[in-house]
């Protein structure tokens, strides 16, 4: 296991271009290595500016064989594909409408959350023919430390025998659907974005405090190589 490395950018133009930059390179290395490049995406708005930088600067097949990428997502919301907070429609119209990819994958938010995540732990060891093994896992945090879908003292925090999973989260009275901490933890590489001054907290908390994991899901992701923390300057605020 490596220590996480953070990286400071001015704001999240600059860490938006940076973070297009490290996919494209990291897609490119997949697909030089194995033929394909397997990303799981994050949601929410954070990563946004990214997918559009990707779709509007790197759509060209001289900077990427976008039909040898095979998009994944971390989490979704118990809503359709079509919803204003689907994770997927955020993903569509920023990027994957607008790029030829290879395949999407998404979780299937308007099925029963059981169902929806037994399908998407098949078709995440269907692709890899046994346990998943992304090639990049993008995530972000919320100001109160969850990151995908790993929302603090939920029941998805303590599964380690499953990829995917349905997550009770009491306090947005819903159920999410989830990549388990395990199956982040599995990928080559996992790189989190973060920006503005409302994650300062959560940020310091999980890069410096001593708060149990549980109560700062981000913990949890430890990959044998980084994590890679991509940060705006307010976000950065509070680290030492
Ligand atoms: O609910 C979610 O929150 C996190 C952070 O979202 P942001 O809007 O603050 O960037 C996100 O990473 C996750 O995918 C999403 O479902």
């Amino acid at each position: 296991m490596t220590n996480p490395e953070v990286r400071v950018h001015e704001d999240i133009e600059g860490l938006a271009e940076a973070a297009a930059r490290l996919f494209v390179r990291e897609a490119n290395e997949a697909i030089g290595g194995s033929g394909r490049f397997a990303v799981a995406l994050a949601g929410g708005s954070t990563p946004k500016a990214t997918y559009e930088i990707l779709a509007s600067r790197y759509a060209s097949p001289s900077d990427l064989d976008w039909s040898k990428a095979h998009v994944f997502f971390g989490d979704e919301r118990a809503v359709g594909p079509d919803h204003e907070d689907s994770n997927y429609r955020m993903a569509h119209e920023a990027l994957l409408s607008r790029v030829p990819v290879g395949s999407v994958r998404r979780m299937r938010g308007e099925l029963p959350p059981p169902e929806a995540a037994s399908l998407y732990e098949e078709e995440l060891t269907t692709f890899f023919g046994g346990p998943p093994r992304l090639d990049l896992v993008m995530l972000g945090i919320g100001d109160d430390g969850h990151t995908a879908s790993l929302f603090p003292r939920t029941p998805a925090l303590d599964v380690d025998d499953r990829w995917a999973v349905e997550n009770p989260v009491r306090k947005l009275g819903t159920t999410r659907l989830t990549l388990t901490a395990p199956a982040i933890n599995a990928a080559k590489n996992v790189v989190f974005l973060v920006a503005g001054e409302g994650k300062a907290e959560a940020l310091r908390e999980i890069l410096e405090g001593d708060a149990d994991p549980r109560d700062y899901p981000a913990k949890l992701v430890r990959p044998a190589s980084g994590p890679v923390w991509m940060v705006d300057r307010a976000a950065a605020g509070l680290l030492s």
